[in-house]
């Protein structure tokens, strides 16, 4: 986030000192943003940036404990610069929170500066391989020049000057990091999904004729139901990755020509997609080590770790619930364009069908369930705003009547975004497919339904609200899925082969190429320091005594 943010926050100036360095890793550095006292509300952020005009300085301090930056990656040993996000002051007014590049660490000898308190925050679920770090400031003084000054600037007398055209350029970054993060979500979840599904064509368990051969365990209809939707929705999240890669791109160069309209929905779709892919990603790893019985939960099968590592994704880079009350901001805004006859940008037109007070035909075909789930999003979206205005007409204020929706605002905000998916996943795989084999673009159409399926038998109370689905309709989708996973298995194994991961990048005795699970399990039961010896010297110091009653 080091690098990415001297890009999008800095003047070409500044870029042209700091990012040198940067890339040519002469300088570390780590984005500390959050506080012990705060992370999702960086308005309430406490490290201040006071400047004093007489030394042309910005004096850094943390007034309070809840002050400190916490969490930063890198931070505690290994960065020597930080951007630091601060309330920044001069002549005596606070102009909201800032990026300033601090270096907090000598280059050669990588003590800390004076005025400067850092630390590691000690052991985490996962991420342990990265020293997340506490640092303080005690009136430690950086150049005006340290200010990244592409959004605002602080002349030398102290006048502040604002430049960024829209309110929130300084959020760049975690728009984009949160970009990057779908995509993470859909490789993490295809590593997990390879490790169980070769496993589960490995491992046999239970015969159901006592004569007959163990089954192995991927023929069962639960373990594909576990599973298949697993490897469709890795396909799904990198799908709509690149989609949302290109919306990114294509908002950024709209804002470089001064162009900031598309800002807002890029925001609410990053937002969304970012919350459900890393929640989807994080649910599904774990529902793959689940698959893999006792085995599943040995860190050598990989999926311990795989888990601990996306589950953080959930949380950082703005919390599951925060990002889609963004999202329902967005939602809400667009309902009232609605209203007023206004035209709706692309991901929010289907809104209009919210205000036919019908309900959407049943029809079970891919398109048709697509059709469905934006009904479901739509009407979802209608009642949240039938329960917000009938708290503003009983008297609360705007943000008392928002904050008691906000259960039914994210549940709107949630249907959107499967729907956005939805409706990406399968014009990408149809795009995708135009040339490819019948035998290719079968299989490929065959998790889409999967996706598409799962999701609408998950979601039956809403689609009997918004849709003229019946029970009977309901009863036979059933069958449909539970069919389809039959036809998925055969190619089940090569499916995810073809997700192409080495096993040097699985670190997996279960999801090994090779299949060689129980010689891999023993192998690195061998490595367990306790096998060094037969007997450990807790016998003597602690188990002998105590079967002698000397304890
Ligand atoms: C592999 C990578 C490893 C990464 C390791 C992890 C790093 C980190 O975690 S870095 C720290 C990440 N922290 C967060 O993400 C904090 C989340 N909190 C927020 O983003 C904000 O506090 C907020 C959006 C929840 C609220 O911000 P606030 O200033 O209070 O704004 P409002 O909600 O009042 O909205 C005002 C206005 O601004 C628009 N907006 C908000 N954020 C953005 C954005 N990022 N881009 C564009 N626009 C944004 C928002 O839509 C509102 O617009 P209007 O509705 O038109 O007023
Ligand atoms: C592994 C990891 C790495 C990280 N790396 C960095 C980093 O490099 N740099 C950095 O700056 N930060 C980093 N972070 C911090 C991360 O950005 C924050 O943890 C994240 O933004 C959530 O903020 P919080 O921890 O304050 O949670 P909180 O916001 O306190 O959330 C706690 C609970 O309160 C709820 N909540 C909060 N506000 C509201 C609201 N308005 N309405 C409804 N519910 C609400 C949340 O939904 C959640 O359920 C990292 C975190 C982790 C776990």
């Amino acid at each position: 986030m080091f690098v990415p943010t001297l890009m999008g926050q800095c003047t070409p100036e500044q870029q042209a000192y700091w990012l040198p360095r940067a890339l040519d890793m002469q300088i570390i550095g780590t984005y500390a943003q959050t506080e012990l006292g705060h992370g999702t509300f960086i308005r309430g952020l406490e490290t201040t940036a006071t400047y004093d005009p007489e030394t042309e300085t910005f004096v850094m301090n943390s007034p309070t404990l809840t002050s400190y930056k916490w969490w930063a990656g890198g931070l505690a040993k290994t960065v020597n610069y930080c951007i630091v996000v601060a309330q920044l002051y001069t002549k005596g007014v606070c102009h909201g929170t800032h990026p300033f590049i601090v270096q907090i660490r000598d280059e050669e000898t990588h003590m800390p500066r004076p005025g400067v308190k850092v630390g590691d925050i000690g052991p985490k679920l996962g991420f342990n391989t990265a020293d997340n770090g506490y640092l303080g400031f005690d009136n430690y003084r950086i150049p005006r020049d340290n200010m990244m000054m592409k959004n605002a600037q602080v002349l030398k007398d102290g006048t502040y000057v604002k430049v960024a055209r829209h309110g929130k350029a300084t959020y760049g970054t975690m728009v984009f990091v949160r970009v990057l993060l779908v995509n993470e979500a859909a490789f993490n979840l295809a590593k997990a999904c390879t490790i169980a599904v070769r496993y589960s064509a490995i491992r046999r368990q239970c015969s159901p004729d006592s004569e007959g051969s163990e089954l192995q365990v991927l023929d069962y209809s639960t373990q594909q139901h576990k599973l298949f939707i697993c490897i469709a929705t890795a396909h799904a999240l990198q799908l709509n990755s690149t989609w949302l890669w290109k919306t990114f791109s294509d908002t950024l160069a709209a804002i470089k020509q001064g162009n900031v309209d598309t800002l807002p929905e890029l925001h609410a779709l990053s937002s969304c997609l970012k919350a459900l892919s890393t929640a989807d990603a994080a649910s599904l790893i774990e529902q793959c080590r689940h698959a893999c019985g006792g085995h599943g939960y040995m860190m050598s099968s990989g999926l311990p770790y795989l888990y601990a590592f996306v589950t953080a994704t959930r949380t950082y880079e703005g919390d599951y619930t925060i990002l889609l009350l963004q999202t329902a901001r967005f939602l809400v805004k667009a309902y009232e364009q609605v209203e007023a006859g206004k035209p709706l940008t692309p991901t929010v037109s289907y809104l209009s069908q919210a205000f036919t007070g019908k309900k959407l035909p049943w029809d079970s075909s891919p398109d048709g369930i697509i059709r469905a789930f934006q009904a479901l999003a739509a009407g979802k979206l209608s009642s949240t705003v039938k329960s917000l205005r009938k708290r503003l007409e009983s008297g609360l204020s705007y943000e008392q009547a928002w904050e008691l929706s906000t259960i039914q605002l994210n549940g709107a905000a949630e249907a959107h975004c499967r729907a956005v998916m939805s409706q990406n996943y399968k014009s990408e795989i149809e795009r995708l497919t135009v040339n490819s084999s019948p035998n290719v673009k079968l299989v490929l159409q065959q998790l889409y339904k999967v996706y598409l399926y799962y999701w609408a038998l998950e979601r039956t109370g809403d689609l009997l609200l918004y849709t003229s689905i019946s029970e009977s309709d309901i009863f036979e989708l059933q069958l449909r899925y539970e069919g389809l996973l039959k036809e998925i298995r055969p190619n089940a194994v090569g499916i995810v082969d073809a997700f192409d991961l080495r096993d040097e990048v699985l670190h997996s005795a279960l999801g090994s190429y090779d299949g060689n699970v129980y010689e891999r399990l023993m192998a690195e039961a061998q490595k367990s320091p306790l096998n060094a010896e037969p007997v450990n010297q807790t016998f003597h110091t602690y188990l002998k005594p105590m079967m002698k009653g000397k304890l």
